[in-house]
């Protein structure tokens, strides 16, 4: 299923191919070296998308990705190479591998293969880690695959030049593998996969909440750009004939990443813009490199002119346009604003598990802080619990115990029979029960409906995506406002938009956490009728926090009172009006709402 609308994915594919079929053209027109140079900036282009696929979509930016054009490289060409020429340069080959003989066709998807199953491994524990470290640890993978491709000589000839690869790669040859990446990077990037780890790379907080597994996204699209950066290490192995392990490290990765930078990291449209301008950039600085005379005026040869252009047109970008040239958007999505079709009939995310969730003596500890001290909650379906307290008191810690964010010191969460203590976020909410934030941590650079789809494809096994996605938007009258980027919404809008994303998972209990805030008079009463009838008509069970008592005092109908961390009383809105250690804490000075 792809998550886009199919009109920019039609518009997008038949623009690539033909812009691929016209450069070719044209080249060919001009002769020799402009063949040449096409084809380096093809194999360059599938080197970026390669790289886009992961970092792009993840928000990892990746130096490791070279090592994997490596493999491709050395693979691809060790199965060309012909017999005679093995026979003589790498005698030590064993004989299994020194009599095979493949085109380039099969030796390219054995290299692909190979490189997806290292990529596979590698990535298994690299997806383990977070931020820097999670960067920095690709370097280690860029550093450790040039030390085995120099240190394993009987295979790889070492340091030395690999030679006698069969010169295959045409420029057609390398347009084709060009089309057929950027394709795949363009449809990863709109697929149930690319959409889940665009989220995480929003906010991966809050697209665990809705059932996003990130890691494991992470590793889809580490495996594809794995298998994409292969296809472009076969075709430059087999463009060049000869090359040699430091093809694939440091400088290499720089003018790729440059290129990904500059153009925009998160889209097709940014790799190739990126990979034009360096490309073009490169090629006028390397004739500047060499000396010039201009008007009687010599100047001499500067050596690195063309890095240092490099380097400046990255901190141009860097200063100017952070999301690099292109933005974060398409081009097509710019130019053709398709209004969100509906393709389903709505299907109203009626609780389906009528099991209350009963917290029993959670405590929680952040080293010397007791934030939460042997608290007990329970709410059912169709009521709903307000938590309130002074600030600081322990009502988003315990939110953030029920819902997964963060395990509990000690204490149970139940489900019916169901023990949900210490589940990650996805799973609890696979048990059907959903929240929102605090501070609003929607997935800003995605559409409204995009923020919904991913949390109602990452639910539920998917099912009935569609319709619940039309049914959560409608419900919380946001269905005009579906194709808007979910950043640029206002606020009151923005709290809509996170419990529409909330409900698309089809909760049966769901928290909010200060839905109110931020909102005007009129917007905290339309939250409060569209409350109402998620209880009444859904029957969903809603504990809610928040500091605006008139809003928990309609809406709840038992309210638990926290102070500094402990449980001071549970009650109806009356009773908690009345509660003597209430007033003392939270409402100080007897001032009764
Ligand atoms: N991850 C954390 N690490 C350390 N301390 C934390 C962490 N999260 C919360 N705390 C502390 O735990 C206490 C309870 O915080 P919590 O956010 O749960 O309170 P709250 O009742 O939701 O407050 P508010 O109404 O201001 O949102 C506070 O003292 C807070 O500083």
């Amino acid at each position: 299923m792809m998550t886009s609308p199919r009109l920019h994915l039609i518009v997008s594919i038949a623009a690539i191919a033909f812009s691929a079929i016209a450069a070719v053209l044209i080249a060919g027109a001009f002769g020799g070296a402009s063949e040449r140079i096409l084809t380096v900036f093809f194999i360059s282009l599938i080197g970026v998308a390669g790289i886009g696929i992961y970092a792009g979509n993840s928000g990892i930016l990746s130096f490791g990705h070279l090592a994997f054009m490596g493999i491709g490289a050395y693979v691809s060409s060790i199965l060309t190479l012909p017999a005679q020429l093995k026979a003589a340069t790498l005698p030590k080959l064993p004989d299994w591998l020194a009599a095979t003989q493949l085109d380039l066709v099969p030796a390219t998807l054995v290299a692909i293969l190979l490189t997806a199953a290292v990529a596979l491994l590698v990535g298994w524990a690299i997806g383990r880690l977070e931020g820097s470290a999670a960067v920095i640890a690709t370097l280690g993978l860029l550093i450790i695959v040039h030390g085995i491709i120099i240190g394993w000589r009987d295979v790889t000839r070492g340091a030395q030049s690999f030679f006698g690869v069969p010169r295959e790669t045409g420029v057609w040859t390398a347009a084709i593998g060009c089309v057929l990446a950027l394709v795949v990077a363009r449809l990863y990037r709109d697929s149930v996969s690319g959409l889940r780890l665009r989220a995480g790379r929003e906010d991966p907080i809050s697209a665990g909440a809705v059932g996003i597994h990130i890691r494991r996204e992470r590793l889809i699209a580490w495996v594809i750009s794995a298998a994409v950066m292969a296809l472009a290490g076969a075709l430059l192995a087999h463009f060049l004939g000869a090359f040699s392990a430091k093809k694939f490290y440091f400088v290499d990765t720089f003018l790729l990443l440059a290129m990904l930078i500059v153009g925009g990291m998160s889209t097709v449209t940014g790799a190739i813009t990126g990979a034009v301008v360096i490309t073009v950039v490169t090629e006028l600085l390397r004739r500047l490199e060499s000396g010039f005379s201009l008007g009687g005026f010599d100047m001499p040869p500067v050596l690195g002119t063309a890095q240092i252009g490099i380097a400046l047109i990255i901190l141009f970008a860097m200063f100017r346009k952070p999301n690099g040239l292109t933005g974060t958007k398409e081009w097509e999505e710019r130019v053709f604003r398709v209004p969100a079709t509906v393709s389903a009939e709505p299907v109203a995310p009626v609780a389906q598990d009528r099991t209350a969730l009963s917290a029993q003596n959670l405590i929680m500890q952040f080293g010397g802080l007791r934030a939460v001290d042997d608290v007990s909650l329970q709410v059912a379906p169709s009521e709903i619990v307000g938590l309130i307290g002074p600030n600081g008191s322990g009502k988003t810690t315990c939110l953030n115990m029920l819902s997964g964010v963060i395990a509990p010191t000690s204490g149970t969460i139940r489900r019916g029979e169901v023990e949900l203590t210490g589940l990650s976020s996805p799973d609890v909410a696979e048990h059907g029960i959903a929240r929102t934030f605090q501070n609003i941590r929607l997935f800003s650079d995605l559409t409204v409906r995009q923020n919904v789809l991913a949390a109602a494809l990452s639910t539920k096994g998917g099912r009935d995506a569609a319709a619940r996605t039309h049914a959560a938007l409608e419900r919380l009258g946001l269905t005009g406002k579906a194709m808007e980027d979910a950043g640029t919404l206002s606020y009151g809008d923005q709290r809509r938009v996170e419990i529409a994303r909330a409900l698309a998972c089809q909760p049966s209990i769901l928290f909010l956490d200060e839905p109110a805030a931020g909102m005007n008079r009129e917007e905290t009463q339309d939250l409060m009728n569209r409350l109402r009838d998620l209880a009444g008509d859904l029957g969903l069970g809603i504990l809610l926090v928040d500091h605006d008592l008139h809003l928990i005092n309609q809406l709840c109908t038992r309210i638990a009172v926290l102070n500094e961390g402990h449980l001071i009383a549970e009650g109806s809105p009356d009773e908690i009006r009345k509660n003597p250690a209430v007033i003392e804490a939270y409402l100080g000075r007897g001032k009764e709402n």
